[in-house]
């Protein structure tokens, strides 16, 4: 199993994100935190600067959107040509269909769970879904403590994916750190978001690596 790492600009300079892309260089992708203060009590950017940030970054775009009305919103996001968009299963009418139609446009599609949210109801929708992202904070702000209490969720999509026989990325985001990463890994858990952990150290390359060593050595190891 590949280890992804993923540092979230949220915990970036905003007046510097050009240069904060470049101070990830050796990251997996860069994940893009779109808040709309309505979802979330908490407000970031929307597709103009995602469309600013797909334009100057190296890095596969993986773009989260924490917003209201995604039937609506989210495939415009995907014909920025985006690697990536998730939307939350909390705010589209018809996940099924989203989903195609970000496919369709030519993206990775991924679905997102609140910490409230129960996986069961979508086990069954797993192949419409390149990747799965588990919440492991309370959406909105970054530098919140990691929610161990997610992994059981983890354990079961690892499973149903196995099931249907597809290759899904199991995604986890919120309080990923040296010290939370390999819970996720040992609970199936491929791709993995960090925003302050890897933006507030000295070296954010440096943690990248070790956040990815600590990973790849749970899953080579059980
Ligand atoms: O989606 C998010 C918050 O809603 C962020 O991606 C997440 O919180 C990353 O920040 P940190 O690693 O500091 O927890
Ligand atoms: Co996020």
């Amino acid at each position: 199993m590949t280890a992804r790492i993923q540092p979230s600009i949220l915990s970036a300079d905003f007046a510097n994100l050009q240069s904060e892309l470049e101070r990830v260089g050796t990251a997996d992708g860069v994940h893009v935190d779109v808040m709309d203060n309505h979802f979330v009590p908490n407000l970031t950017f929307g597709p103009r600067m995602v469309e600013a940030l797909q334009r100057v970054s190296a890095l596969p775009l993986d773009v989260h959107l924490m917003i209201t009305d995604a039937d609506r919103w989210a495939p415009g996001y995907a014909e920025l040509g985006v690697f990536s968009v998730t939307f939350h299963a909390e705010a589209a009418q018809d996940p099924v269909a989203l989903a195609r139609r970000i496919r369709q446009i030519g993206s990775r599609v991924a679905l997102a769970l609140k910490p409230g949210t129960a996986v069961d109801p979508y086990l069954e929708l797993l192949p419409e879904f390149d990747q799965v992202l588990v919440m492991t904070v309370e959406p909105g702000f970054g530098g919140q403590a990691f929610m161990a209490d997610m992994m059981p969720k983890l354990r079961t999509l690892r499973a149903a994916a196995e099931r249907h026989g597809i290759e899904l990325w199991l995604q986890v985001d919120g309080g990923i750190a040296p010290e939370t990463i390999g819970i996720a890994a040992e609970a199936g858990a491929d791709t993995f978001v960090a925003g302050s952990s890897v933006y507030g150290a000295a070296d954010p390359d440096a943690a990248i690596a070790a956040l990815r060593e600590t990973a790849a050595a749970v899953h080579r190891h059980g």
